[in-house]
Formats: structure tokens, C-alpha cells, sequence
């Protein structure tokens, strides 16, 4: 398989909401096109980012399959399929092959703290449900379940899991999950703030909750790392952390406040589900400086 097609700069794709709170196709489709234009090179459906956790099953299908119809055949799709139970990840699972996603990805079971062996058979019984490739999901911040370098060893006896989108905090996960893999694999950086010091230390590609906000910034500083230039992606990487220091400082949630900015881009995707706190009317001023730092990078490295 061509791993490179997992390369690069994969937003986290957002969930997109009509005026009535419910999944809305044009909407995705509207923030597809976005992020087409732009120029990224692949979406991650329906994880965190997509608010999947607030979603019903048949919700989780449908913007899997609006996202799908949009971006089809345009860039590299990976269906984000962690639920609760393996068999509602089995259904999404299927439903994703259907749809044509690229990869399937999954987060551990949550809730019960479960043992190693249930959390491998989890994943495995997904990687079984079709004939995708798999990413495995760590983020143990939110499930309360680490990914350690052995569980991952032991995994990769199945030649379906291409990969660890790695959320943990310690760029030393990323290296060490490159280490055990290899060549086989790609390691997707998951903490945008540290997207600079994971790629070189073995990430190939980022998956992000902040990329869609400012995509351009992401797409050069991945450019950067790539042409070696890691003084200036650093810079580049302080100035990013700003931007989302300043987007996790509002009253709203980070991911409100990104969908009030895309407002402002022309792209309007709705705002965020209860119990997701909406932006304020004090917020509002906030996100128009945001904005403009936003666009003051954008045009001085597009000098660079
Ligand atoms: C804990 C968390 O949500 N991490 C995010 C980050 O992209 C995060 O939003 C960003 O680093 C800002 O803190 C991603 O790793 C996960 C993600 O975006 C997703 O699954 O949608």
C-alpha cells in the first residue's frame, strides 16, 4: 500500500449543523470545499473534533457520508468508527467501507476501564468487520486508556493497522511508536501544539482540532519541516500556539470559537452541541482579533 497518501496535513473535521442543531449535508459540504481549496491533503471524519461523542449512530452515519459525497476522489478520507461498543463500531465500520473511506480509525472503548486484551480484541474485531486499513486512535487524556509501545508491538501482527494517530502529550510517544513500527506505518501527530516537534520526530502527517482554522499556517509549516528549515518552523509553531492559547481562552468552547471564525472565512457549519458551550457575546470581539492575527501570518509567510 502507499502509505504517502496519508501524508500531510489532515484536518480534523468538524461537525456541521443546520440552524435546528441537525447534521446538515450542505453545510459539509461548504466546509469540504473549504478545505479542499486550501489545498489539504486528507479529512478525519467523525472523531473528536466532529463532536461523534454527542452524536446518535444513524447522526454518525450521516456525516460520514456527507463528507464522503463531497470529498470522494478529492483528497484522502479516514472514518473515524470509535463507539462505546464494538458492535456500533463494527456498524460504522461497514458503513465507512461502503462509502469508500480511505481508512478506518478508532479511539479505545470508553467508560469502563477495560484491560489490554479487551481494548486489542476491540480494535481487532474492527479491522476484521472490512477489508480497510487501519489507524489506531491513543488520546488517553480523554479515554483514560494508554497506548504503550508493547500493545502497539502486539497489534501490528495484523497487517491491517498502517498507523497511530497519536494525541498524547510526549512527542517521545511519537518516536517510539515510529521505532516499533517502521516503515510500515505512518505516525499522525495529534497535539497541534507540538505538530512542528512530532513530525520531526517521526510523525509523517498531523491530524488536528485547530487545522481548519488556519490551514494555510499548518500547510507551511509542514513545508518548512520538509525542506529542513526547522529555526523558522519553530517560530512558525510558537505563533500557532498563540492563535489556539488565545482560541482556549474564550467562554465558548474551542470548537465554537473555530466555527464563529469560520463564519468569518464565509464558511457557516452552525455551532456546537449541547453540552458544548456556545460562544459569548464578549467572545465575539475576541474571534475578530483572532481572525486578523490569523491573516497577519498567513501573509508574512507567504512572503517567506
Ligand atoms: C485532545 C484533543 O482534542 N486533541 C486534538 C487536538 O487537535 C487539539 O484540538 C489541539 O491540539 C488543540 O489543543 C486532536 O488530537 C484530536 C482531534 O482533533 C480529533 O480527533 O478530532
Amino acid at each position: 500500500m502507499d502509505l504517502t497518501q496519508f501524508h500531510g496535513i489532515i484536518p480534523a473535521f468538524y461537525a456541521c449543523y443546520d440552524e435546528q442543531g441537525n447534521i446538515s449535508e450542505s453545510r459539509t459540504a461548504a466546509l469540504a470545499d473549504y478545505l479542499h481549496e486550501k489545498g489539504v491533503q486528507g479529512v478525519y471524519v467523525g472523531g473528536s473534533s466532529g463532536e461523534c461523542i454527542y452524536h446518535s449512530l444513524e447522526e454518525r452515519k450521516q456525516a460520514l457520508a456527507y463528507a464522503a459525497r463531497a470529498l470522494k476522489g478529492k483528497m484522502t478520507l479516514i472514518a473515524h468508527v470509535g463507539a462505546p461498543s464494538t458492535r456500533d463500531s463494527i456498524e460504522l465500520a461497514r458503513r465507512a467501507a461502503e462509502l469508500g473511506y480511505d481508512a478506518l480509525s478508532a479511539i479505545p472503548p470508553i467508560y469502563f476501564k477495560l484491560p489490554d486484551s479487551a481494548v486489542i480484541g476491540y480494535w481487532t474485531a474492527i479491522m476484521a468487520a472490512t477489508e480497510l486499513p487501519f489507524i489506531i486512535y491513543n488520546i488517553p487524556q480523554t479515554t483514560g486508556y494508554t497506548l504503550t509501545p508493547a500493545v502497539f508491538r502486539q497489534l501490528l501482527a495484523n497487517p491491517k493497522v498502517i498507523g497511530v494517530k497519536n494525541s498524547s502529550m510526549p512527542a517521545l510517544d511519537i518516536e517510539r511508536f515510529k521505532s516499533a513500527g517502521g516503515d510500515r506505518v505512518v505516525v499522525f501527530n495529534g497535539p497541534d501544539e507540538q505538530f512542528v516537534a512530532g513530525r520531526i520526530m517521526g510523525a509523517a502527517a498531523g491530524i488536528g482540532g485547530t487545522y481548519a482554522a488556519m490551514p494555510d499556517l499548518y500547510l507551511q509549516a509542514d513545508r518548512l519541516v520538509r525542506e529542513g528549515r526547522f529555526e523558522e518552523a519553530g517560530k512558525l509553531q510558537s505563533a500557532i500556539n498563540d492563535i489556539i492559547v488565545a482560541l482556549c481562552s474564550l467562554d465558548g468552547s474551542m470548537y465554537a470559537a473555530i466555527k464563529e471564525l469560520l463564519l468569518r472565512r464565509g464558511v457557516n457549519i452552525g455551532g456546537v452541541r449541547a453540552p458544548l458551550e456556545g460562544v459569548s457575546s464578549a467572545d465575539a470581539a475576541r474571534i475578530d482579533g483572532i481572525a486578523a492575527a490569523i491573516d497577519a501570518l498567513v501573509l508574512r509567510y507567504d512572503e517567506a
